[in-house]
């Protein structure tokens, strides 16, 4: 493990919340370990779900104190960037599966000010990163077939995140890496321990008796004790 590596951050999910009590969710993470705020938009048509969009991100960055980031799971994400960014997403991660054009797609997030990042699915190889990798700023692995919170995790994502470290050092990249789905507290220690720097996590933090700020407080706990030589993020 090198010395250079970057405090993990925590990323809650909202597709696992109290929809029907988002201003009350979202002031309770204000307050937590939760170092972005996790905003699922399904289509329908990309994935096989359909979850909530623009007037519902609006609603939500009222009342949130962290970045929100947003992870597009729809066709044709291009036509809705300045709308999300509009709305009050800080980044916006797009799915390497939906976009023919990614480089441009990638340039116009960063020109409307966002961090831009790109989603892999599970069947989708790192290696379709390498030419546009220098110009990312989050790439984010899915340990699940995206659509659907509550899956479990897939165990291959491990040695993908490992590859996709050697690929974002190979190439220069400072990309953070993003993994999403099945997250808990057994897997983000060798999550971290592959390259993961931002853990995204829906049921097991919003299901759990103890409520997510317990929770997240208990992962952050977790991580701090896994004897990592970790420096601060510069990722807030
Ligand atoms: O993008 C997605 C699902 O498509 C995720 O962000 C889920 O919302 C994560 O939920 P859990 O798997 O942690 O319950
Ligand atoms: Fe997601």
């Amino acid at each position: 493990m090198n010395s250079t590596r970057r405090a993990p951050l925590l990323a809650p999910s909202f597709l696992a919340a109290d929809l029907a009590n988002l201003q009350a969710e979202t002031e309770r993470l204000a307050n937590s370990a939760a170092d972005w705020l996790h905003f699922d938009v399904m289509d329908g048509r990309f994935v096989p779900n359909i979850s909530f969009g623009l007037p519902v991100l609006q609603a939500v960055a009222r009342y949130a104190k962290q970045p929100i980031d947003v992870h597009l799971m729809i066709e044709e994400p291009q036509n809705y960037l300045a709308a999300f960014r509009d709305a009050g997403a800080s980044s916006i991660t797009v799915h390497y599966e939906a976009c023919p054009h990614l480089h441009r797609v990638v340039q116009q997030i960063k020109q409307l000010g966002l961090r831009a990042g790109v989603a892999l699915n599970p069947a989708t190889p790192v290696s379709l990163l390498e030419d546009i990798a220098a110009d990312l700023d989050v790439v984010l692995v899915m340990s699940v077939n995206p659509g659907f919170g509550g899956q479990a995790f897939i165990p291959n994502t491990l040695k993908k995140v490992a590859m996709l470290k050697e690929l974002l050092l190979d190439t220069g990249s400072d990309a953070l890496i993003e993994v999403d789905g099945g997250v808990n507290m057994s897997n983000v220690g060798p999550l971290v321990e592959a390259g993961a720097d931002v853990l995204v996590a829906g049921n097991f933090v919003f299901s759990a008796p103890e409520g997510p700020v317990a929770t997240l407080a208990a992962m952050r706990d977790h991580l701090a004790g896994l004897e990592l030589s970790l420096s601060p993020s510069r990722a807030q």
